[in-house]
């Protein structure tokens, strides 16, 4: 499949410069994306709540703040990084009256957009910048001097300029130094949602959990259960992060490459697969979406539940314990 990348050439800042570039939330994404774009010499604006706790963070980092209201009425592009549940109320509450014919509306995730949470007015351009790294290292890598690498995509085009506004805006965050690729909405929302849930979040959190288990529920040492499940994982993503599987199995004994690659799939069988396929319809009939949606509107029963029995979970428990004793690792939660 031909896949259309571009590269820093590909991308002309100048067509944002003069334009006020409103940064909405300023967590994970926000923080970084406005500072990069900032210090790419474009001129930012953060939007946030009176009273937020990061309004002095972003002060104190350079930036210009104002409430979203203002911001949105300021700004000639608008960037949500809030948190998925929260866009479309702000969205409509204090967003779209400030909309003029010819802004941009941006996301760094589709979610809203796919999923018709946010049904933008017709006279703007709405296109997506999504790093596809967490936001740290999206701020780490930038001031290090290279890029993560991101996702363009265009859902209207208004101007006749929503692509090329996309890349200098990928330009501006970093994401050019890299390689920024080319998608779609649709494409973007349904394959992060399968990769978070499935893979690189839930995936390995009960992989992890599940292996600890099992260990510890046999009569061996939590301390040694972690190390085994948890600690080294990090290196072992390390080696595949960086020369594929072929790197690990390479760097591995070859009693583990045997026992890995003959017990894995017995481990992540064909059970997993149908419960794979199983998300992604639901991630794809937008039952999950709705699911979300209205767990934002319950104001999170589920998520606050589950991050409390997560948080009481023996493995984070032996691991708060262990990881104090080695202070040389940066949980990086701090940050946040
Ligand atoms: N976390 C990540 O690394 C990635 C996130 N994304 C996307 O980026 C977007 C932002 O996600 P995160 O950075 O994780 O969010 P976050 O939860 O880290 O930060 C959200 C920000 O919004 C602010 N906020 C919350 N409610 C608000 C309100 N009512 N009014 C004004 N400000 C409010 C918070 O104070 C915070 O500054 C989402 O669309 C997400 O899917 C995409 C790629 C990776
Ligand atoms: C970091 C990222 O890309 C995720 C996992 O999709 C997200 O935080 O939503
Ligand atoms: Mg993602
Ligand atoms: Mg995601």
């Amino acid at each position: 499949m031909a896949v259309n990348m571009y590269y820093d050439k590909d991308a002309d800042l100048s067509i944002l410069q003069g334009k006020k570039i409103a940064v909405m939330g300023y967590g994970s994404q926000g923080h970084a994306q406005a500072q990069n774009l900032h210090d790419s010499g474009l001129e930012v604006i953060v939007g946030l709540r009176e009273g937020s706790k990061r309004w002095r963070q972003a002060e104190e980092d350079g930036l210009k703040v104002m409430t979203v209201k203002e911001a949105a009425k300021a700004a000639d592009v608008i960037q949500m990084l809030l948190p998925d549940e929260t866009q479309s109320q702000i969205y409509y509450e204090e967003i779209e009256s400030g909309l003029e014919p010819g802004n941009a509306l941006v996301f760094s995730h589709g979610f809203n957009i796919h999923y018709n949470q946010i049904v933008p007015k017709k006279d703007i351009d709405v296109y997506m910048v999504a790093p596809k790294s967490p936001g740290h290292l999206v701020r780490r890598t930038y001031k290090e001097g290279h890029g993560v690498p991101g996702l363009i995509a265009v859902y209207q085009d208004a101007t006749g300029m929503a692509k090329e506004l996309a890349l200098a805006h990928a330009k501006g965050v970093g994401c050019t130094r890299a390689g920024v690729f080319e998608t779609t909405f649709r494409e973007e929302t349904e394959t992060d949602l399968f990769g978070e849930q499935v893979d690189l979040c839930g995936g390995v959190a009960s992989l992890i959990k599940t292996a600890f288990e099992v260990l510890v529920e046999a009569g061996y040492q939590p301390e040694m259960a972690y190390f085994e499940t948890t600690h080294e994982l990090k290196l072992i993503v390390d080696l595949i992060h960086e020369g594929g599987l072929e790197k690990m199995w390479y760097s591995v004994s070859n009693t583990a490459e045997y026992g890995g690659m003959t017990v894995g799939p017995k481990v992540i069988n064909e059970l997993s697969r149908e419960a794979m396929y199983e998300a992604l319809e639901r991630i794809q009939n937008g039952e999950f979406a709705r699911e979300f949606v209205l767990e934002g509107k319950a104001n999170r029963p589920v998520l606050t539940s589950m991050e409390r029995l997560d948080r009481e979970h023996p493995v984070e428990e032996v691991g708060r314990r262990l990881r104090a004793m080695m202070p040389w690792l940066n949980s990086g939660l701090n940050e946040k």
